[in-house]
């Protein structure tokens, strides 16, 4: 096991979390997932968790299930526990399953602040920051963005500057793995006790940056080897690892697509926001209406076009997925109470006959 046993407020907790269980339960945290297998730290315990027939039955939805960094009501078993309770979330991140569906992946739970890293060299790509921004937005969690390999910038100057402008409130750090402290600037930001989730793309650099924030004790290096081992970079694993400073950290699987499920696009375009309140139609489509402000913006070269584009695009997909997300739900409640849509509509026209 490549966790250490901690303590329940190393693991994060606060106070109140516990008093939301019943005596008979205890509370724990959900430190591992792959595939089905659900590993849990209690306090100072570790074991291998499954689900309650009770949780299964009522589980209709991903986000019905435990993810990495939940906090579970458990009943223990010798060396194996049961998660009879799912509590609820101060944040969650889950993003669009692949393909025409509505269905979440779940990403991490209960996470502080997301690190969306991105490399400064050929990775470097704005228009995807400002899709992880609006995840981020969407979560709960805070955002701190993490410009990785610094040493291949091509204009560091200048892409620090965009990024800054398109990041709002978000600090932005730079950080090179290759240099002695190059990390300095983001172990400086990460806090005892608080959950970090870092997410980007494959070959960002995510899996170098643990590996040098967990140091060289030879329990890390361990811990990354054995995840390693069963796969992490070609399963949907992820792990929760505590840093020797104290801080939670969640690794997540390398992305090569983010589809948005749950997004705040609004949040992460406050700057095209606060044009569109001078249009002079207030349904512009900002796209060829006379008296746009946006359009004016993008003309006088204050508001970039490219950016534009993606904050129409991402609200289009945004809508979309809502849309998409709203007969699904609707589906699986007829599921719920009638078993299909047939038996529904079977049960309505019955009703129909009694009154008449
Ligand atoms: N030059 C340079 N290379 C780096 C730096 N950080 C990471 N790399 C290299 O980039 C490659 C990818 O790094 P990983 O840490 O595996 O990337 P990852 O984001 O974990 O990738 P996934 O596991 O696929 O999600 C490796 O060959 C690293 O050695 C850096 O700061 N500078
Ligand atoms: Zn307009």
């Amino acid at each position: 096991m490549n966790f250490k046993p901690l303590t329940l407020s190393q693991l994060g907790a606060s106070s109140e979390l516990a008093a939301q269980l019943t005596s008979s339960l205890s509370l724990g945290r959900v430190i591992s997932v792959n595939r089905t297998l659900l590993t849990v730290a209690a306090d100072e315990k570790i074991a291998q968790a499954t689900l309650a027939g009770r949780l299964l039955n009522t589980a209709f939805e991903a986000e019905d299930y435990p993810t990495v960094g939940d906090w579970v009501g458990l009943r223990e078993v010798a060396d194996t526990a049961v998660i009879e309770r799912l509590l609820p979330r101060q944040s969650l991140l889950m993003r669009k399953a692949a393909g025409r569906t509505s269905s979440a992946q779940l990403i991490a739970a209960n996470v502080d602040v997301l690190l969306i890293c991105m490399a400064l060299d050929q990775n470097f790509n704005l228009r995807r920051l400002e899709r992880y921004l609006s995840l981020a937005h969407a979560s709960g969690a805070l955002a701190t963005v993490v410009l990785t390999k610094a040493d291949q910038a091509s204009d560091l100057e200048n892409q620090l500057l965009t990024v800054n402008a398109i990041a709002g409130s978000s600090p932005v750090v730079v950080c090179n793995a290759v240099a002695a402290d190059g990390l300095r600037s983001l172990e400086q930001l990460l806090k005892p006790q608080l959950t970090y989730a870092l997410i980007g793309s494959s070959g960002v650099g995510k899996s170098t940056l643990i590996n040098r924030l967990l140091g060289n004790g030879t329990l890390a290096t361990q811990a990354v080897r054995q995840s390693d081992a069963h796969g992490r970079h070609t399963t949907t694993g992820r792990d929760l690892f505590q840093l020797p400073t104290g801080s939670l950290v969640i690794d997540t699987p390398g992305m090569r697509e983010l589809g948005l499920l749950d997004a705040d696009v609004d949040a992460t375009f406050q700057d095209i926001l606060a044009l569109v309140v001078n249009c002079k139609f207030n349904n512009c489509t900002h796209t060829h209406e006379p008296g746009c402000a946006v359009q004016a913006a993008v003309n006088t070269g204050q508001l970039d076009a490219q950016r534009l584009r993606n904050y129409q695009q991402l609200t289009d997909e945004q809508a979309e997925n809502t849309a998409l997300r709203g007969r699904a739900r609707e589906e699986a409640k007829i599921n719920r109470m009638f078993g299909s849509k047939k038996a529904m509509k079977t049960a309505m026209q019955q009703a129909r006959r009694k009154r008449h």
